[in-house]
């Protein structure tokens, strides 16, 4: 136990939590849809017990606030002082959970105990250096192959868009690729398009008289999908190859670099779908951009070039499809050779201090979101699209 802030964090802490060992599973995201239970939840604390390896100081603190947030709910607490550091970072860990309700924490805590015990699984199971190829997953392949994991978007016959099960794999990729032995991840497309971002039959699996329901889970499954990108720890780099749209372009912003291929657009048509800006792009995108050309991508749906995303500072570098996979990869594989500890330390430095914003921007959007899938406007644009009349 290294840091003297976990040490401290441990004090007000149930004293299963104050064991430091590491679980053992594979995640299951989808198991948010089945919500854990008390016992669930009461044999996930005892598993921290048994838990073998520190997972990290940035584990324990998600452990500690997500247990908070299950058994107290939000945070109350009155802030602690700029230089108390331990119980600044906990109070931080805490409210960032907002209002998160307590079964979800519950859910979150269960999965994350469950994905520890994962990682550790494969970390056992695989020798240092050799190559990896997940079968675990329905809709993504992932790789880690010389110091990069990588994951491909895997439904090109729907231009990948992105399925429940999908939004859940990612997720589950990106908490495994947080804790492997790569030291940057890649996101990409397999097939002609990067993503064509949410997939519109996410709408059509509702039960009579459960459109608010729905619409609740997936504010609440969104939120927690975009969290993991303002959370990643290690360089996060995308590799456009293709089309992209709606979801899959306003997380861009939330990427430490995006390279693209000259065939690459990126299209961001909320309002003909009667929606807003997610991933939030309501922020980034202003930031890296200015108002008025977000503006013009996230209010009227304007479709940008790879060279005019480039231009307006979404887009690294673009480069020639021919040769798009041969120079990407070998600046890739020279980024993954520099020191890891270097790289996710100045990764922190940039983006720690808008990470809070990032949350809270986050939670909004969500919010927002939630009313207007319920809007007449969205409802039509989904059923035109479904009855293929939808002329993006
Ligand atoms: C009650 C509340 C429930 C809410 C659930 C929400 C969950 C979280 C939401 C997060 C917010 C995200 C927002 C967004 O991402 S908005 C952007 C959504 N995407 C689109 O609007 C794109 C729609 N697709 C298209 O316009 C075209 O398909 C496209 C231009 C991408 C390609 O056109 P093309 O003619 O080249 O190819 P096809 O249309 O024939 O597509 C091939 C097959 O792929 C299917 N496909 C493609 N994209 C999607 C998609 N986004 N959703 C579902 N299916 C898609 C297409 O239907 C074809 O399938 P078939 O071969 O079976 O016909």
């Amino acid at each position: 136990m290294a840091n003297p802030a976990w040490r401290l964090a441990q004090r007000s802490c149930p004293s299963h939590l104050q064991v430091v060992s590491f679980p053992v599973v594979q995640l299951h995201m989808n198991r948010t849809a089945m919500r854990a239970s008390q016992k669930d939840f009461e044999n996930a604390v005892n598993q921290v017990k048994l838990l073998k390896k520190d997972p990290g100081n940035e584990v324990k603190l998600k452990l500690y606030a997500l247990y908070k947030q299950a058994t107290e709910g939000p945070c109350d607490m009155p802030k602690p002082g700029v230089f108390d550091l331990i119980n600044k970072a906990k109070w931080d860990a805490w409210n960032t959970l907002g209002t998160l309700p307590k079964e979800t924490a519950r859910q979150n805590y269960v999965d994350l105990v469950s994905s520890l015990s994962s990682s550790l699984e494969s970390s056992s199971q695989v020798e240092p250096g050799t190559d990896r190829k997940s079968t675990a997953y329905e809709t993504l392949m992932v790789t880690s192959e010389d110091g990069i994991t990588k994951i491909t978007l895997n439904r090109p016959a729907k231009k990948n868009a992105i399925n429940i099960e999908m939004y859940h794999e990612i997720m589950r990729a990106l908490k495994a690729a947080s804790k492997d032995d790569s030291s940057i991840t890649v996101l990409t497309g397999n097939g002609d398009y990067y993503s064509s971002g949410n997939d519109l039959t996410n709408f059509t699996d509702i039960p009579p008289g459960g459109v608010e329901e729905k619409a609740k889970n997936s504010a609440i499954l969104l939120r927690e999908f975009v969290g993991c990108f303002i959370d990643f720890p290690k360089p996060l780099i995308a590799m456009v190859n293709g089309p992209a749209v709606g979801i899959s372009v306003t997380i861009l912003g939330l990427f430490d670099a995006v390279y693209a291929s000259d065939r690459a657009t990126f299209h961001t048509p909320f309002s003909h779908l009667g929606q807003s800006p997610e991933g939030c792009s309501s922020y980034t995108f202003l930031k890296i951009m200015g108002p008025a050309k977000a503006t013009e991508m996230l209010v009227f749906g304007k479709k940008l070039t790879a060279g005019e995303a480039c231009a307006q500072g979404l887009v690294t570098e673009v480069f020639p499809d021919s040769t798009f996979q041969k120079e990407v990869w070998t600046r890739l594989k020279a980024f993954a050779k520099l020191p890891p500890n270097a790289m996710r330390i100045s990764k922190e430095v940039i983006r720690n201090r808008e990470k809070e914003k990032l949350h809270a921007v986050n939670a909004e959007e969500c919010s927002v979101l939630q009313e207007r899938w319920l809007s007449d406007e969205c409802m039509n644009a989904v059923v035109n699209f479904l009855s293929r009349k939808s002329n993006l």
